[in-house]
């Protein structure tokens, strides 16, 4: 299991030292939620903090939007070079274009889905993405609680991207710790963000140790 700790949990006045210490933790990618106040009742970041944040980070970015107007945050963002920009299926209207336009940043798309979005929905968009990200809980905060239906989804994912395009990747988002780490790594997820989990702990090494089973 690779892990994204998700910097909403972070420490905002100690960032820099936040970053350094999760990724010498032994993170996998640095996750970093970009809301816009309209598609979620949050506003967080953008890349006036996020560029910094990239020459920091040690490992790849992992930018989760959760805006109204991708194309544009997709723009605004590329500069930041993340691994992956993942863009919510519920507030986009030409999926295929901005996984293009995403593409051709040299960035690699991905495509999230609110925890009532069924995986059925984006079965045609499969063999363009990179990875499927499956909220567990309802976007726009941190520390919120696991909502369990999203075993269900990623096994249901599973097959779909078994036919589809195996090499295409499942990351969970919202709730996870080591109480639910098992049953996702068992319905085949291979990522997970974590946000509370991690950044509420007083050793982040155990921490994300804890999640890569
Ligand atoms: O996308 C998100 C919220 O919309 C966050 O990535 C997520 O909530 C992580 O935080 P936690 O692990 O505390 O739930
Ligand atoms: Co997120």
């Amino acid at each position: 299991m690779l892990v994204a700790p998700s910097i909403l949990s972070a420490d905002f006045g100690n960032l820099a030292n936040e970053i350094k210490a999760i990724c010498d933790a032994g993170c996998d990618l640095v996750h970093v939620d970009v809301m816009d106040g309209h598609f979620v009742p949050n506003m967080t970041i953008g890349p006036v903090v996020v560029e910094p944040v990239a020459k920091v980070a040690s490992k790849p970015l992992d930018i989760h939007l959760m805006v109204e107007n991708n194309t544009f945050f997709v723009d605004l963002f590329a500069p930041c070079k993340p691994l992956y920009i993942s863009f919510h299926i519920e507030s986009e209207k030409h999926p295929h274009r901005l996984i293009q336009k995403i593409r051709s940043y040299g960035i690699k798309p991905a495509i999230v889905l609110n925890p009532h979005s069924r995986p059925q929905e984006i079965e045609y968009l499969l063999e363009d993405l990179d990875m499927v990200l499956l909220m567990s809980v309802n976007p726009g905060f941190g520390g919120q609680k696991f909502i369990p239906s999203v075993v269900e989804k990623a096994k249901e994912l599973k097959e779909l991207i078994n036919k589809r395009n195996p090499n295409c990747l499942i990351e969970v988002d919202g709730g996870v710790n080591d109480k639910n780490i098992e049953i996702l790594k068992n319905a085949g997820v291979d990522i997970v963000v974590a946000g509370s989990y991690v950044f509420g702990s007083d050793d982040y090494e155990k921490a994300i140790k804890s999640l890569k089973i």
